[in-house]
């Protein structure tokens, strides 16, 4: 990586203010599972109050003198405040307490450095450190420069200062070429599978959820899953067999979490492309934990932002095993469409249920009926066969042609559209 990383271990001391606009309001102990998965050493929360931050130091004067003395105390290595710092406000309280401060991005910044596996993951997170860095990079020297007491060195500073800007900008641009070049073939992958006509069903979810659990149970593949915040990055992919579905692809994602950093958010798009074309979202939800609400409605707004609010979503109440008396369940709409399963990954109790309901939902998009063709619809019985959605084909003594048929009901409407025929005819209805 470019630029050093903390090393595992530090004792960090941690810095929650709240904020009366909820807009900005974070959770502490968030903040303290954030820490222990970049693999600090929390030792301290400073916990505060405030209508807004202070501009100089973000705290007040009197929490600056607190953490002081909390830093001394414990020997701090390094602070952690769980919201934005400018870089300017990073740098006083820097000068101020003599220890190293690290802002909520920066955090997750980190925790991403360290789990990204992929080339491309790793390239993306790059890019965020250093869109991230740069800006910092900037007013770090404008403050060196100050503190060498200046008029002499500012010539020499600044040409330094550019030539780690030009750095920086030159390294930005290779970056950005090397993950087009990973995109294109990305997209080519995707292509070939809507091709293919396979569904895909995405894993999405707060972080810590359960997704990577719940794709291991349905897979039986081996996807690392931990009690930490971000433990996948990269999404994985894997083939599964359906009952009545066939072949699908499912797809576990990185977490999503409050005030993902913009800049992440931003280089991450493309990996979420996966979810946003999905056939199915599965939104994985941790049914036990005291911020549900919360966290389904970060989600939510996470995939609105990135466009995927129209894709269907079946939510899964997951980690009943830790809910005294909750059995495992399917809950429907007032249609008998299951929009809710309430399973365990970890015990493995509904997963049944589950696998029910998305055979459910899946098939709702299936036309799998026998079509009575007479021998005048030979165009017709050659598209099908060009789609590859034949199964079987009778023909009886009166020459018709029966066509057991498989294929998405989308399709079928296409290819009758395109021949002009009726759809009533073919017992085929819109249902979107
Ligand atoms: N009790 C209980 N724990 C579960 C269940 N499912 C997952 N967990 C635990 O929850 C933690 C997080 O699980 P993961 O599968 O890594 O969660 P994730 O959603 O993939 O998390 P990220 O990849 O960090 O976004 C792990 O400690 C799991 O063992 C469940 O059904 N019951
Ligand atoms: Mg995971």
């Amino acid at each position: 990586m470019f630029f050093e990383r903390p090393e595992s271990g530090e004792r960090a001391i941690l810095v929650h203010m709240d904020m009366y606009d909820e807009s900005v309001q974070e959770s502490p102990r968030e903040l303290e599972e954030l820490a222990l998965s970049a693999g600090a050493d929390p030792i301290d929360i400073l916990i505060g109050t405030r209508h807004r931050p202070v501009s100089k130091y973000f705290i007040g004067t009197g929490k600056l003198d607190e953490l002081r003395t909390l830093v001394a105390e414990h020997k701090a290595e390094v602070v952690i405040f769980n919201h934005s710092l400018s870089p300017a406000q990073a740098r006083n309280v820097e000068r101020e307490i003599q220890c190293r401060v690290l802002d909520r991005t920066g955090l997750i910044l980190d925790i991403f450095a360290q789990r990204a596996r992929t080339h491309e993951g790793k390239l993306q997170v790059e890019l965020a450190q250093l869109e991230y860095m740069s800006t910092r990079l900037v007013r770090g020297w404008t403050h060196l420069e100050r503190q060498k007491g200046g008029i002499g060195l500012r010539g020499p500073g600044e040409t330094q200062l550019e030539t780690d800007r030009r750095l920086l900008r030159a390294r930005i641009k290779t970056i950005h070429s090397r993950l087009e070049k990973v995109r294109k073939q990305r997209e080519q992958g995707r292509r070939s599978r809507q091709r293919a006509e396979v569904p895909t069903l995405s894993l999405v979810g707060y972080t810590n959820a359960g997704k990577s659990t719940l794709f291991n149970r349905i897979t039986d593949a081996d996807v690392y899953a931990a009690d930490q915040l971000f433990a996948t990055l990269d999404p994985t992919l894997r083939k599964v067999e359906l009952a009545d579905v066939g072949p699908a692809i499912l797809a576990d994602t990185v977490g999503f979490i409050r005030h993902l950093p913009h800049k992440l958010v931003e280089s991450f798009r493309a990996t979420l492309q996966e979810t946003i074309d999905a056939t199915l979202l599965l939104h994985v939800i941790d049914a036990f934990d005291e911020e549900r609400q919360g966290h389904i409605t970060e989600v939510e707004n996470v995939l609105r932002e990135i466009g995927a609010d129209e894709v269907p979503l079946l939510q899964v109440y997951n980690k009943i095993d830790q809910m005294p008396g909750q059995q495992p369940r399917i809950d429907r709409n007032d249609e008998g469409v299951p929009t809710r399963v309430w399973l365990s990954a970890a015990s493995g109790e509904g997963i049944d249920l589950l696998l029910q309901a998305i055979n459910e939902r899946l098939t709702d998009d299936i036309f799998h009926e026998t079509m009575n063709l007479s021998p005048r619809e030979g165009q017709l019985r050659a598209q099908l066969y060009a789609q590859g959605a034949v199964l079987q084909e009778t023909v009886d003594d009166q020459g018709a042609m029966h066509l057991e048929v498989r294929l998405q009901r989308k399709d079928l409407l296409q290819i009758l559209s395109r021949l002009g025929l009726p759809t009533e005819q073919y017992r085929i209805h819109e249902i979107y």
